[in-house]
């Protein structure tokens, strides 16, 4: 399903960001992405929903290679990911319930399949209740699950989250996870970039460690045969 070959990103000259990076998620995967500040972690997903191309080596999405993509091809990659950014990246003037509601409508959904699916995803964030207010009257941890929201409504095959829980307490950072890992039980593929060593912990799963642009460490394929299909 995400496939690095090689890969390389360099911002600008002599600023490498990623250095020769190789590994596969596999259909269905679940992993962590972790390392110290400045490590990657970022660029490494912007690589995987199209925002960067690399500058050598081969980055393979759902069978694309990011590369060749031509720039019409790009929003229809964009609708099979979700992606939590690590600064939300909600629109300040519309409601909770437009933020998300975007997804659906790029997607080209009916206005009565919109607004079922939006108040049932804002229900399983637990988000219900708040739909008519716009993200400025919102807490952080708020404004993170609206950003989940927005990522999952379509139910994409493959979920990016950017340091998902920076923001919140450990309750609610076991209800994020658990919204991940029913999704990740759905089918989607969830890669989590965090500095969160005890969200790691708590959830046995493959992680990716990054250190100044260079894989160090990248655990056991979860489904090796699929990752290599
Ligand atoms: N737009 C940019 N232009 C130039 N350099 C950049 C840009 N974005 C990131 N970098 C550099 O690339 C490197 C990797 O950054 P990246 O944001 O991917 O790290 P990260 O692991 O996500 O960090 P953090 O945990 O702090 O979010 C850093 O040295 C950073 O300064």
């Amino acid at each position: 399903m995400i496939q690095f070959h090689n890969v390389s990103l360099a911002y600008q000259k002599d600023a490498t960001a990623l250095d020769t990076i190789s590994f596969r998620a596999a259909k269905g995967e679940f992993l962590f992405l972790t390392g110290p500040s400045g490590a990657g972690k970022t660029t490494l997903l912007k690589l995987i929903y199209g925002a960067l191309r690399p500058s050598r080596g081969q980055v393979i999405v759902n069978g694309q290679n990011i590369s060749r993509l031509t720039p019409a091809e790009v929003p229809f990659l964009r609708r099979t990911i979700g992606v939590v950014f690590q600064d939300f990246k909600l629109l300040p003037h519309r409601t909770v319930f437009e933020n998300v509601a975007i997804t659906l409508e790029v997607a080209g959904c009916s206005g009565s399949d919109i607004g079922k699916r939006v108040m049932h995803i804002l229900r399983q964030v637990g988000m219900e209740g708040k739909q008519g207010l716009t993200p400025l009257r919102l807490s952080g941890g708020e404004q993170q699950r609206v950003a989940l929201a927005r990522a999952l409504v379509n139910e994409p095959r493959i979920l990016l989250a950017d340091e998902p829980t920076g923001n919140l307490d450990e309750a609610n950072k076991m209800q994020i996870l658990s919204i991940f890992k029913e999704a990740n039980v759905k089918g989607t593929t969830v890669i989590v970039a965090t500095h969160d060593r005890r969200l790691i912990e708590q959830t046995h799963q493959r992680v990716i460690v990054l250190r100044n642009g260079c894989l160090v460490e990248a655990g056991e394929a979860g489904h090796a045969e699929e990752a290599s299909r």
